[in-house]
């Protein structure tokens, strides 16, 4: 018997950066939304723990126990006393290191699967408590939809949304590492006073509207200076982007994928063949938000 579970990619379209906590951490206020891009994770009893990944990306995935998806489980075995003895598929369509919380996505859906397996009992709290454990995003992976993410993005508050919002995605040539982005920003930001981040409230309001226009006018990303300083050639796609017709342009997170946001679904299209015309990407990826989080299949 195996439990598959589908878990969206997300954007954040307002990501506001507070200083370094003595933890290293930084306060956020984090406004993300899951978007129709999908990782599929299925666990199948077996003798050991195992992963295998298949996808585009799935080389640069690692199999070993630094998996998110291994992690979650072994986290979910030793609460409830039982073995992590599961072959762990996941089947990658999520770009890796790029922003999107493909990693989070894999660690929300192979923890939800396997509680489906085993039929552990656990409470949504409780599931919660083990993604915030994995890491910051993990706990909006599960939640899905629209989210305001504070302390370092685990806390959620969930938001409504008045509208489906389309978006093209530009993956770029490798990724970066978030901790490494966030090290840009302090870089960028010594002598600074930086100050609490604070979810805007035309945001918001234009998330609750359902309002792109609205929206476009106010997507921010404090990472995004310190992904266009380690690569500054993700302003060549911004600006091929909006050329096209694209309502705002964003980098995605700490990036490296780049995010578009468009009136409709035809703009998408082509606003993602002009970018993959421009030569300034990788591929250009389709897709709209906001959509469940992790679910069972
Ligand atoms: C930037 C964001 C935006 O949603 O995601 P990505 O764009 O990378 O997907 C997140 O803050 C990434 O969250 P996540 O990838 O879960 O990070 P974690 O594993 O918790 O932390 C990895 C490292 O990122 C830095 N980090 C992360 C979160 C945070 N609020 N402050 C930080 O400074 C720390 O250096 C930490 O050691
Ligand atoms: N299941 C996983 N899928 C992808 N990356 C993973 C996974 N588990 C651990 N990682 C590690 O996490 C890093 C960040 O990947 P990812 O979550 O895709 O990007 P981001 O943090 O930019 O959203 C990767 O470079 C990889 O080493």
């Amino acid at each position: 018997m195996s439990v598959t579970v589908r878990v969206p990619a997300k954007v954040n379209v307002q990501l506001a950066v507070g200083g370094a906590r003595p933890d290293g951490f930084h306060d956020l206020a984090n406004v993300f939304l899951a978007v129709g891009l999908y990782d599929e994770v299925t666990v199948t009893p077996a003798d050991t723990l195992r992963v295998t990944c298949e996808g585009p990306d799935a080389a640069q995935v690692p199999l070993d126990r630094t998996n998110l998806a291994a992690r979650a489980v072994e986290k979910l075995a030793a609460r409830t006393g039982r073995e992590a003895h599961v072959h762990i598929h996941i089947d990658k369509d999520i770009p890796v290191a790029g922003g999107m919380a493909g990693g989070s996505a894999d660690g929300a859906g192979a923890l939800l699967a396997c509680d489906a397996l085993w039929g552990t009992g656990a409470t949504r709290e409780e599931l919660l408590d083990i993604c915030a454990e994995l890491g910051s995003d993990v706990p909006f992976s599960l939640v899905g939809g629209a989210a305001l993410g504070t302390g370092r993005g685990e806390k959620l508050r969930v938001l409504e949304v008045g509208g489906t919002f389309h978006w093209v995605f530009a993956v770029a040539d490798g990724g970066l590492s978030t901790p490494a982005v966030y090290g840009e920003f302090d870089r960028l930001n010594e002598g600074v006073e930086v100050p609490e981040p604070v979810a805007s409230g035309g945001l918001l309001e234009a998330l609750a509207k359902g309002d792109a226009t609205a929206l476009a006018a106010v997507l921010s990303n404090d990472l995004q200076a310190a992904a266009l300083s380690l690569r500054p050639s993700l302003a060549r796609t911004l600006a091929a982007g909006t050329d096209a017709g694209a309502l705002a342009a964003l980098v995605s997170g700490s990036g490296p994928t780049t995010a578009f946001l468009v009136r409709d679904a035809e703009a998408a299209v082509k606003v993602a063949d002009a970018l993959v015309v421009s030569g300034t990407c990788r591929a250009a990826r389709v897709a709209a938000g906001p959509v469940p989080g992790a679910v069972v299949l």
